[in-house]
């Protein structure tokens, strides 16, 4: 594909609308007796018929045939890595994990992307719609004639190698590194890889939608703005008698379905629930300008709220590029242990709380309540370091998934990836007692 083929409609939430044919969208109604064109008209719900207007999200998709012409669902092939019950299997533990960057697929093995997504972390229960998966992605060839649809949850997906060359049935995204999208519960897409190498991590959520953070007192303007959202226009394909497989992850378990005639047949949509891209270079970073360091909440790009008021189900922030100017203050992550989990993840470059070993396409876990921060080296240049304004990690960009539930690990997570650093608890061992109280006279 080129790079008209990509056409966006910005900003987030909106009610969009989009034609691939002009006047394929009916006038003033969602089912007329007849649609434009003999198309057929179908609803794809994003929350239940009467959730509150400010949280009820659907869209109306105008195709060629309704997505109900398939041939039954029967039971897929599952990888054991994919996981979403976080049972007995499952390992749970306090201490600090950090993994070395993920292997890719070898040469000798053809991974698509659903292939390729292994579950490292999670809680929950999708059948409850309650809890959530920190997935890791690898593949290196294209889903061709397959298409996917998740029923469990909604998906954030973070490339840190590689474009993703989406087909969604609301039109293409091309998502590449430094960019995120959000394909939501029960979209059919069907992903690319223009580079044929793809790694990258998933956020799913069992349960709501991902939104921007309130702002309180920044005021109406930045972090991550609403016209940096960008969702696809319609792009239809008129395909029969071409074999389809649809893959759809029902309760944690894949499924497979046949037609005969491609499932991205929609001319025309209109609605608020579509998947979106986003730019994190895009991102209007907020920070002290005086002293301390802020919490990194600050950096939230996007949030999945839970019932509560006081916590999210979780949140999607980073540390991007940015100007350190406070004084007088220790300016990396400080010493901390929080009532979250975060599942850190590098997209490039480095992160100022570590000096070697979270490398990009590696991850580090610091579950609730364990001890973390600085290593001993960042702490001991950081005490010293001459303070004056500072460019940090230009090309640099690391993330967070810091969420509310306690996370399980897989076993993929703990052995099968083979990527966990035995070693990560010494990078703190040599921070000594340096304490040196007034000497008594
Ligand atoms: O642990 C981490 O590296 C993430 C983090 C960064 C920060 O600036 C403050 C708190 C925090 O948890
Ligand atoms: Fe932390």
């Amino acid at each position: 594909m080129t790079a008209d083929t990509y056409t966006y409609q910005e900003g987030f939430g909106n009610h969009f609308t989009s034609e691939a044919i002009k006047d394929s969208l009916p006038k003033g109604q969602n089912t007329p007796q007849n649609c434009p064109f003999n198309l057929y008209a179908e609803q794809l719900s994003g929350s239940a018929f009467s959730a509150p207007r400010t949280h009820n999200q659907r869209s109306w998709l105008y195709r060629i045939r309704p997505s109900v012409v398939h041939s039954p669902f029967e039971p897929a092939k599952t990888s054991q890595d994919l996981v979403s019950k976080f049972d007995d299997n499952c390992i749970v533990t306090p201490t600090q994990i950090r993994w070395s960057p993920f292997d890719l697929p070898s040469n000798k093995e053809q991974v698509n992307f659903v292939q390729g997504i292994k579950t490292l972390a999670g809680a929950g229960d999708p059948a409850c719609r309650s809890g959530l998966a920190v997935h890791i992605y690898t593949a290196n060839t294209d889903m061709n004639k397959s298409a996917f649809y998740n029923s469990d949850g909604d998906y954030l997906i973070v490339p840190q190698k590689g474009a993703l060359d989406i087909t969604t049935e609301f039109g293409p995204m091309l998502v590449s590194p430094n960019e995120i999208c959000v394909i939501q519960r029960g979209i059919r897409f069907s992903v690319d890889l223009p580079e044929k190498e793809a790694r990258g991590y998933i956020l799913e959520v069992y349960n709501g939608h991902f939104e921007l953070p309130d702002l309180g007192p920044i005021g109406s303007n930045g972090l991550a703005n609403p016209r940096d959202f960008q969702t696809p226009t319609a792009t239809f394909k008129e395909e029969s008698n071409v074999a389809w497989e649809i893959v759809s992850k029902f309760n944690g378990r894949l499924f497979k379905a046949q037609q005969n005639h491609t499932p991205f047949d929609v001319v025309a949509w209109h609605g608020n629930y579509a998947p979106y891209k986003y730019n994190l270079a895009k991102f209007c970073v907020i920070n002290s300008v005086s002293f301390d360091h802020i919490d990194p909440s600050i950096f939230t790009v996007l949030t999945a709220k839970s019932d509560s008021a006081h916590y999210p189900v979780a949140d999607f922030v980073i540390f991007p590029p940015r100007w350190a100017v406070t004084e007088n203050t220790f300016r990396p992550p400080y010493f901390h242990r929080n009532c979250m989990s975060e599942f850190m993840g590098l997209i490039a470059g480095d992160y100022d709380g570590k000096s070697d070993g979270f490398l990009p396409g590696g991850g580090s876990l610091h579950s609730i309540m364990t001890p973390h921060g600085p290593d001993a080296n960042v702490f001991k240049m950081a005490s010293k370091s001459e303070l004056k304004p500072l460019l940090m990690g230009k090309n640099t960009q690391s993330f967070m998934f810091e969420t509310y539930y306690m996370l399980s690990i897989t076993p993929w997570g703990i052995k099968t990836c083979g990527k966990v650093q035995e070693d990560y608890w010494k990078v703190w061992s040599t921070l000594e007692n340096t304490f040196s109280p007034p000497v008594e006279k």
